[in-house]
């Protein structure tokens, strides 16, 4: 296989890249599920695709083109290829890294370019900044070594030894008499083969990566709220058990607090669900300024939120009740062009030795009905048992 073929398979798959993420982006758009998540791969195969059919054409189009043009959108591909796998990895911000790198490898190949430097020294410079951009991406990969799979670390090493072969074919071909010895059209296409078992390497890695933070949100979601970001109704319990048992030995007791805003309905059918999302989320965040750290806000669904409020008594838990209260009272929300003031009405009771889930959130449940009762916009404490 001569090397105009390697570069036209190199060319081909990242285009094959390039098409496989338009359908899915199309399919997820007509799903209504937006497809932005794989944006900065795309934007990488779609460089790497137009750097490729650039160096295959060579001879073909003007050196201006096929030199220094099609190498800097190659080095782009490679930096997005890293920042894409940053990205999987839960690292939103590559920029301050990645953009400086890419320019001074760019301002590097294309000086050496003006310059006239021979083809060895342009060669090396383009293997190193390959071999930089492909190691960023390896140590995106290699953070989840120690949870990884042995397909996760064999991923890894691979990519490792792929950048030592690019990264060689960059030193070998600046030894003077790196031809007498070697094969110089074997050594091309030994580098050229290494950027292509890369590109699969990294498609590998990047799905693999992908495949681990779907299912690491998938089960984020069985606890946590997504429109508020505070532990959902599951959550909430699970972070309650222990607090439960607790209540059974002596000393500090435990308080929850259930609250409720009131006429939430309204808010829906005046202005919109999107307002009223906005409301609840800016409820939870009034709520969490007036919390402890050690204390766990969680939304039990629609309007009506519980606080767990540890080694608490039930006047303090009142107190913090009250403090809630009037902070959400005092705070008009800006929603949908719109001024909306809220208010809420709470529930406060102590976990009891006796309690169940049940038992609890019925009694924190009957006292909410009675600040509901009352005229809304109020306090009411459980009913507390006389010994
Ligand atoms: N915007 C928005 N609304 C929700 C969401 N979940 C539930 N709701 C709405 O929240 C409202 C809950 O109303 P309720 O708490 O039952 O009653 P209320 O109107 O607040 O009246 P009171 O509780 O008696 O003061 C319903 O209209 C639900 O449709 C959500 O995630 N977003």
């Amino acid at each position: 296989m001569d090397i105009k073929t390697l570069l036209l398979a190199l060319a081909l798959g990242n285009l094959s890249l390039c098409a496989a993420l338009f359908f899915f982006a199309a399919g997820a758009r007509r799903a209504g599920q937006g497809a932005h998540g794989h944006a900065t791969w795309a934007r990488a195969k779609q460089c790497q695709a137009l750097a490729w059919c650039l160096l295959y054409l060579r001879g073909d189009l003007p050196d201006l083109l096929t030199i220094p043009i099609a190498n800097a959108v190659l080095f782009a591909g490679f930096a997005l290829d890293a920042a894409a796998l940053w990205e999987q990895a839960g690292r939103r911000i590559w920029r301050p890294y990645l953009v400086p790198a890419l320019g001074a490898a760019i301002g590097v190949y294309v000086a050496a370019w003006l310059l006239q430097l021979p083809a060895g020294g342009r060669i090396a410079i383009g293997a190193a900044a390959s071999a930089f951009f492909f190691l960023a991406g390896a140590a995106a990969l290699g953070r989840g070594w120690r949870s990884g799979s042995l397909l996760h670390r064999s991923l890894v090493l691979w990519m490792l030894v792929l950048t030592a072969a690019v990264l060689a074919r960059g030193v070998l071909s600046l030894l003077p008499d790196g031809g007498r010895w070697l094969n110089p059209v074997a050594v091309q296409a030994v580098g050229v083969i290494a950027l292509y078992l890369m590109m699969l390497g990294n498609a590998f890695g990047y799905l693999l990566l992908a495949r681990e933070q779907e299912r690491g949100e998938l089960a984020r979601l069985e606890v946590v709220d997504p429109l508020t970001d505070v532990p959902n109704r599951r959550g909430f319990y699970t972070a309650l058990t222990p607090w439960i048992a607790l209540a059974r030995r002596p000393g500090m007791p435990t308080a929850l607090i259930i609250l409720n805003l009131d006429q939430f309905k309204r808010v829906n059918d005046s202005y919109g669900h999107t307002a009223g999302d906005v409301v609840l989320k800016a409820m939870v965040d009034v709520c969490k300024k007036q919390l402890r750290d050690s204390d766990q806000m969680g939304r039990l669904g629609g309007a009506e939120f519980a606080i767990l409020l540890p080694r608490t008594s039930l006047e303090d838990a009142s107190m913090v009740a009250e403090r809630i209260r009037h902070a959400v009272a005092a705070l008009p929300v800006k929603a949908e062009k719109a001024i909306i003031n809220m208010t809420a009405s709470l529930g406060v009771t102590t976990i009891r030795a006796e309690d169940s889930t049940v038992s609890l959130f019925k009694r924190a449940d009957e006292a909410l009905q009675a600040a509901k009762q009352a005229g809304r916009n109020r306090v009411a404490e459980a009913e507390v048992i006389k010994t």
